[in-house]
């Protein structure tokens, strides 16, 4: 029997009086596109954050591709991508040299590097300094250096926010293509149509609590609603954006 992908069974986690993750359970399994949905402070990212190894949960186990990912896990380093912010890639540098520092930090050819600079269609922009980068070239730039190691799971917080809606469809070729060679994708996101879109089945979180877990179809159907926005409304008896 293979393992999932993921499973996290009674995360918790409380940063002072809040009450950040609360008793999470989920799986994801391998080869799945899984989103966490929720909105701002529903614990999304802090999920993430313990799932990928980077923070201790207080209470709860978390199993990535089979293994504990904390404390620090270098076998699982290689195998797991990790989307980071655009704000932390390194100062000065054009984009082609960023992508080949991720690329010499796990040990791959300068033309893996480039190659992935060409797969997210940032070839022409090698030149270009991150700070002169657009907020859809450096969302992009990002998911490069996540992907330059050939991952098997990546992990995405919020890769099309900020973006315009041509940027946006750009990134969901993209990250259809990164799932459709059978990597495991797990992102949060704020967007319901992305959501719908993208992926396979999707975690609604809210005050730290996983309200229900479906493919986006079947959470529709079961709820007698139209859309994933009404699903969200229905569980949480608010508007997604308030
Ligand atoms: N390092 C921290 N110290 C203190 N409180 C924190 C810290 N990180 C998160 N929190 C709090 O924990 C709660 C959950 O935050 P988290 O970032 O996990 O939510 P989120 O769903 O990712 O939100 P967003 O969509 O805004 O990114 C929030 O109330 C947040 O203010």
């Amino acid at each position: 029997m293979t393992t999932s992908a993921i499973t996290v069974e009674g995360l918790r986690k409380r940063y002072g009086d809040v009450q950040a993750v609360d008793g999470v359970s989920l799986t994801v399994e391998r080869g799945e596109f899984y989103g966490i949905l929720g909105p701002n402070g529903a614990g999304k990212t802090t999920t993430l954050e313990i799932t990928e190894g980077l923070r201790e949960p207080d209470e709860g186990e978390v199993r990535l591709l089979g293994e504990p990912p904390f404390p620090r896990n270098p076998s699982l380093l290689r195998r797991i991508g990790v989307q980071l912010q655009a704000s932390a890639f390194f100062e000065k540098l054009t984009a082609r040299e960023q992508i080949h520092t991720f690329a010499s930090l796990y040990g791959v050819s300068a033309e893996r590097a480039d190659a992935m600079l060409e797969t997210v269609g940032l070839t022409e922009k090698g030149d270009t300094r991150e700070n002169r980068l657009s907020g859809g070239q450096a969302q992009r730039l990002s998911i490069a250096c996540a992907l330059v190691h050939d991952p098997e799971l990546v992990f995405l917080d919020e890769p099309t926010t900020g973006l315009d809606p041509q940027a946006r469809r750009n990134l969901w070729d993209l990250l259809r293509s990164i799932n459709g060679e059978g990597r495991t994708v797990v992102l949060t996101t704020h967007y319901m149509d992305e959501a719908e879109t993208l992926c396979d089945r999707v975690a609604v979180m809210d005050r730290g609590r996983v309200l229900r877990v479906g493919a986006p179809a079947d959470l529709v159907r079961e709820l007698d609603v139209t859309s994933l926005e009404d699903v969200f409304l229905h569980l949480t008896g608010r508007e997604y954006r308030e």
